[in-house]
């Protein structure tokens, strides 16, 4: 575990290549909830990005900006106020720091762990309107979220249409919840001057099985394409951005893709994102679908369950390989 400090403005900057012409990669996959081809629509785009975008998603706006607006108030409280939800151990309220092996980036957070007999009330307890807000939230989010991976099963032809849901639906789903705030950072023009970016989050993939992303309309996040450019994805703050977790890459086998994602500071705007990661109980193994492989198709991956998983991911920092570890030595050479 590397000792937290607090880090220099020079640690957040990353050198990166001249941003990509829009024009020419391309666009992230749009799907409407509301059509009838949109199971078709999402596995392909978790086959070939791992990346979506959902609309007419059900859930209502005024609950999205109401969660929102609770959020700012918490963000702009006194940080004396702030840092009683803290230290992220692992939940609770972060700054700069993100998990326990020295990654730094131009954020403040809330981690919360939603299980219903878990202290995320707690945490957020002083404000109360936060504390309903985020119920219902979660609750719209995670049918929502339970809705796409039904409609993912039914495409891929699994008969148990709820083979990724449950896992969610479990009392004892080990989902997190987590609120992250960007200030504006103005010492940025300078490095932005050098052909550089300051990092609000550092590059990684998301452990669980799927994220459900909600930002407010600036930008920051980033993906990466197969060929390795990053791409910045416009904001939307009507909208969702779902992406494909390590664990359902492992369930699929492989087809469906863990997405490589980063988000980078913005010199004049705040950023707020929220985001549920929907994630398997503890004790869940995490292995691919028997029926998926076709005849003679090995896993790629060595058995393991979400608790072995998660506790070497916490080992490791953001940008390192986690499902690395975990893939049979054969596929690697
Ligand atoms: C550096 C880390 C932060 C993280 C735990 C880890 O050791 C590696 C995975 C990180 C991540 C990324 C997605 C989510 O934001 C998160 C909550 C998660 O489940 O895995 C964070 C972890 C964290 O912030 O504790
Ligand atoms: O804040 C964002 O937009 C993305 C953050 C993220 O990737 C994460 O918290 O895992
Ligand atoms: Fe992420």
């Amino acid at each position: 575990m590397v000792a937290l400090s607090n880090p220099t403005i020079e640690q957040f900057y990353v050198k990166t290549c001249k941003p990509v012409n829009p024009l020419t990669y391309p666009a992230i996959p749009l799907i409407d909830l509301s059509k009838p081809d949109s199971k078709h629509l999402l596995v392909k785009a978790c086959q070939e990005f791992g990346f979506f975008k959902v609309v007419n998603h059900g859930i209502p706006l005024k609950l999205i900006s109401k969660l929102e607006s609770e959020a700012t108030k918490f963000f702009s409280s006194p940080q004396s106020v702030k840092e009683k939800s803290g230290p992220p151990n692992p939940f609770g309220y972060g700054n700069k720091n993100i998990g326990r092996n020295g990654d730094v980036g131009w954020v403040e957070y809330l981690l919360l762990n939603t299980k219903p007999e878990s202290d995320y009330n707690k945490i957020i307890a002083s404000f109360e309107n936060f504390q309903c807000v985020v119920d219902d939230y979660l609750r719209d989010v995670k049918n929502m979220a339970c809705e796409i991976l039904e409609l993912m099963a039914d495409e891929l032809n699994i008969e148990q249409k709820n083979v990724f849901s449950k896992m969610l639906k479990d009392e004892q789903s080990d989902s997190v919840f987590r609120v992250n705030y960007y200030p504006p950072c103005p010492e940025l023009q300078e490095h932005e001057i050098n052909g550089g970016k300051l990092i609000g989050f550092g590059e990684h993939t998301d452990p669980q099985i799927i994220s459900v992303l909600r930002s407010n309309n600036t930008s920051g996040l980033e993906i990466i394409l197969k060929d390795g450019r990053w791409v910045s994805v416009p904001p939307d703050s009507e909208s969702f951005f779902i992406n494909v977790g390590d664990s359902l890459q492992v369930m699929t086998n492989g087809r469906f893709k863990s997405i490589k994602h980063r988000v980078v500071a913005n010199s004049k705007k705040s950023r707020m994102s929220m985001i549920y990661f929907g994630g398997p109980p503890l004790n869940e193994k995490i292995t691919p679908l028997a029926s998926l492989l076709e005849r003679d198709e090995e896993s790629l991956y060595k058995e393991f369950t979400w608790f072995e998983y998660k506790k070497s991911a916490l080992n490791f920092p953001l940008s390192h390989d986690r499902l690395g570890f975990f893939e049979k030595i054969s596929c690697r050479i």
